[in-house]
């Protein structure tokens, strides 16, 4: 899926159109991105590395004046009407940077005092879980712990529309579990959320619909289901005592795109996953064998991302041949 226009539903809080960033004069880093985000909406923007979304969600956070298209946030521009923005936006960057020496109670203290209309400082660390923490200086929490505090300072002002960059890295899996929780409740509270992640398992969990970036542009966008139901269903199992790849029913004819053999384990890749499975099973009921290990999977988000990226890159290189690319979608 190659879509390059993301529509949300009635009513959009972000607008992107055709924005540009670019470094020292000649490095652009943002390539012509689009996207809408609707009221309500939990929208992720996922990509490789360097791929430009933490320089497109710092534009949507007014940081820098965008090098060519438009940003609209909650109706409004940014960066030349911050002072209208700010307000009702919630920021959890990468890095925090708050002193180290503070303790978290004095931290939230003072950026309670630089919010307008702070929810008290306390609710906020009660929200995301550090309520017992209030005591301990910043250097002494964990990875996770810190961004917890991140998005306790990021919830003070009861934004309208938060940006999440990264929120769960350095948590443990259950950390990871709570924050998911969190930012479930306020989407279903009605928070419009923008937030990039590495983890394509959060994104597939949390978000309503993404984007995947590479080099500065979007590779492909639509909701979780949309984004895998491009790439190929896997079926796996081991091949029966006494029988071949070739004894198998003709591979074509029943819908596999790809398959592999690593010793008797027999990979298949297919388009049109209940057709190719019923029949594989009607040849193994009709043989009368058992196909052992069967293994039978939609493709993960994880996947389509690594395929989208591999066509990335190939695109990126015009002199790779075709029969190279197929290869690589087959393994
Ligand atoms: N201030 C800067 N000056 C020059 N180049 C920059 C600057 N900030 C980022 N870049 C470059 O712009 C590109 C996009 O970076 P960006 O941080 O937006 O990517 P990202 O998708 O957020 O990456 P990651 O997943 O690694 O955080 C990268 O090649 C990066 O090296």
């Amino acid at each position: 899926m190659t879509t390059t226009q993301i529509h949300a539903g009635d009513e959009s809080v972000i607008e992107v159109t055709d924005l540009r960033r670019v470094y020292g004069g000649e490095f652009e880093a943002v390539r012509g991105v689009s996207f809408e985000v609707g009221r309500g909406e939990l929208f992720a923007l996922l990509g490789t590395n360097g791929a430009g979304k933490t320089s497109t969600v710092e534009l949507l956070e007014g940081l820098d004046r965008p090098a060519g298209g438009q940003v609209r946030v909650l109706g409004h521009d940014p960066y030349t009407e911050r002072h209208l923005v700010r307000p009702k936006v919630g920021v959890m960057l990468q890095e925090g940077g708050f002193p180290s020496e503070l303790t978290v109670d004095e931290t939230v203290r003072m950026w309670a005092g630089a919010t307008s209309g702070a929810r008290p400082g306390a609710e906020a660390l009660e929200i995301v879980g550090l309520a017992k923490r209030g005591g301990v200086r910043v250097k002494m929490l964990s990875g996770g712990e810190k961004r917890r505090l991140d998005l306790a300072l990021a919830l003070l002002g009861r934004p309208e529309m938060l940006f999440l960059d990264e929120p769960t890295t350095g948590m443990d899996a259950e950390g990871r579990q709570d924050t998911w929780d969190l930012v479930r409740s306020l989407r279903d509270a009605g928070t419009t959320v923008l937030m990039t992640t590495h983890y394509l398992e959060e994104a597939e969990s949390l978000a309503d619909r993404l984007a995947i970036m590479h080099e500065g542009r979007i590779a492909a966008s639509g909701t979780p289901a949309e984004v895998t139901a491009a790439e190929p269903s896997r079926i796996s199992f081991e091949l029966p005592q006494g029988y071949f790849v070739g004894d198998l029913p003709p591979l074509d004819a029943i819908g596999i795109v790809g398959h592999e053999l690593t010793g008797r384990t027999v990979k298949l890749r297919t388009q049109h996953l209940q057709f190719s499975a019923t029949r594989l099973l009607t040849w193994a009921a009709e043989q009368n064998v058992e196909l052992r290990a069967l293994d039978v999977r939609s493709a993960s988000l994880e996947e389509a991302f690594l395929q989208i990226a591999r066509e990335a890159r190939s695109q990126d290189e015009p002199g790779r041949r075709a029969g190279d690319r197929q290869k690589e979608a087959v393994a």
